[in-house]
């Protein structure tokens, strides 16, 4: 802050010293993450408290289903919880409905340098900050090294050596190579982005999912299924696809960081790999997604809801976070400490999010994964076929889009 004064104003700072720092009251904050990874987000915010003994942090787990509702609907009866852990999609839809606060200069945004462009550019709308970063994250190949070896199977990296690996594994008593998840529009995309495909182009507010790289991309999922090299759901797609796993009736999957611990407890942490997501058929990429701070525009405690975002924002809670959940920080500074930088899986996925195909953070982008996740169902229902199915979307997407 600058100035002649002593600054002691009885607190040392973020990192120590007792409250006397005019915080008191309640902060109540929803977070959406699953069960393995809040037990360590309950611990890290409740923390909060001994920081600032007048504050009470009021931890709620919502999971993930339909939060995103539950926060509008809340936020709508001003009901809402003061801070909200923010799917990098939402920040533009409920900034949009005024249901966030602003955080340009608020004590909730500190070293704003040290956020990763990519994780940054989530927390924008209408040249505004509206969440501070707090993990970014990509999806990538999981596969399972003993059933790989005990099969002589070499790591994938397209989907053509997933579909030549199929008899190699039935031959040991799997019941296909690869779990393709059909419930979860989000795992749809590495498919059209192995096409060199996209389900919109926002620049030029041009709907491309039912071009040839659209259709391309459905032929390939269809492909995997029946030729037995793949075995999909379209309901209970997480329990399922990490039944499967779990279990070694398959010996890979795609998934993202948020997996990783459960994994580990279900094949063993020496026996999980991770590789990028197999190329398509002229190209290969992974979805960015992540995770925000976002503060309740109509909190009643703005100034200890600004001070707890930053706190679970800082650089000392997001190595925690990684040293014991492997969730990737968003700070370029965590990724220089010791135990971040030799952590296995940050070693993966920290360039493989630098590559995670950027996405239109956009309002209207939250409405595009329904209509995709509903016709793809269709289509592993038998319903439709692989053209039928992009056009559809397309026809979709151009009602709601109202764009070419
Ligand atoms: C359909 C929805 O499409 C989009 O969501 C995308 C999302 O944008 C993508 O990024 C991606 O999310 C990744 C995520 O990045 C990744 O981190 C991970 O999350 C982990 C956590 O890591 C883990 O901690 C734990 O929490 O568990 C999490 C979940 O595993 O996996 C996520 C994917 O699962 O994929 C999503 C689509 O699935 C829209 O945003 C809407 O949500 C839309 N639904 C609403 C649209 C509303 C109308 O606007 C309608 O009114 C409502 O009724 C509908 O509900």
């Amino acid at each position: 802050c600058g100035g002649g004064d002593d600054g002691d104003n009885g607190s040392d700072g973020a990192g120590s010293g007792s409250g006397g720092d005019g915080l008191s009251g309640t902060v109540t904050f929803w977070d959406t993450s699953n069960e393995t990874e809040a037990e360590v987000f309950r611990a890290v915010a409740e923390e909060f408290s001994e920081l600032h003994p007048d504050v009470t942090v009021d931890y709620v787990n919502i999971g993930w289903d339909g939060a995103q509702d539950r926060f509008k609907n809340a936020a709508g009866a001003n009901e809402a919880p003061d801070v909200m852990r923010t799917e990098v999609a939402w920040v533009s839809d409920f900034a949009n409905l005024g249901y966030l606060a602003p955080l340009d200069d608020t004590p909730a945004v500190e070293d704003r340098e040290d956020f990763l462009e990519q994780a940054w550019a989530s927390t924008q709308f209408n040249d505004t900050t509206y969440a501070v970063p707090q993990v970014i994250d990509t999806l990538a190949l999981f596969y399972n090294k003993e059933l790989l070896d005990a099969a002589g199977v070499e790591v994938p990296e397209t989907l053509d050596d997933i579909k030549a690996s199929t008899e190699a594994f039935t031959g040991e008593g799997l019941e296909a190579p690869f779990y393709l998840r059909g419930d979860d529009a989000y795992w749809f995309l590495p498919f059209i982005y192995g096409e060199g495909g996209d389900l919109v182009d926002a620049d030029s507010e041009t709907v491309t999912i039912d071009d040839a790289s659209g259709v391309a991309a459905f032929e390939a999922v269809q492909d995997l299924l029946d030729s037995g090299a793949a075995i999909t759901d379209t309901t209970d797609g997480w329990q399922n696809m990490m039944g499967a796993f779990g279990e070694g009736s398959v010996a890979m999957m795609i998934n993202g960081p948020w997996a990783i611990n459960d994994a580990r407890d279900a094949i063993g942490e020496e026996n999980l790999g991770v590789a990028p997501v197999p190329a398509g058929g002229s190209s290969q990429g992974a979805p960015q997604g992540g995770w925000n701070y976002g503060v309740y525009a109509g909190s009643a405690n703005l100034d200890a809801s600004y001070e707890f975002v930053a706190y679970m924002a800082s650089a000392e809670v997001q190595q925690r976070i990684t040293e014991e959940l492997s969730l990737l920080p968003t700070r370029s500074s965590v990724y220089e400490v010791d135990s971040v930088a030799g952590n296995e899986m940050v070693e993966f996925f920290a360039p493989a999010v630098e590559v995670a195909h950027e996405r239109a953070w956009i309002p209207e982008a939250n409405s595009l994964f329904d209509p995709l996740r509903e016709e793809v169902e269709a289509m592993l229902l038998g319903r439709a076929d692989a053209e039928e199915t992009a056009n559809a979307i397309g026809d979709r997407y151009r009602d709601l889009l109202d764009w070419q």
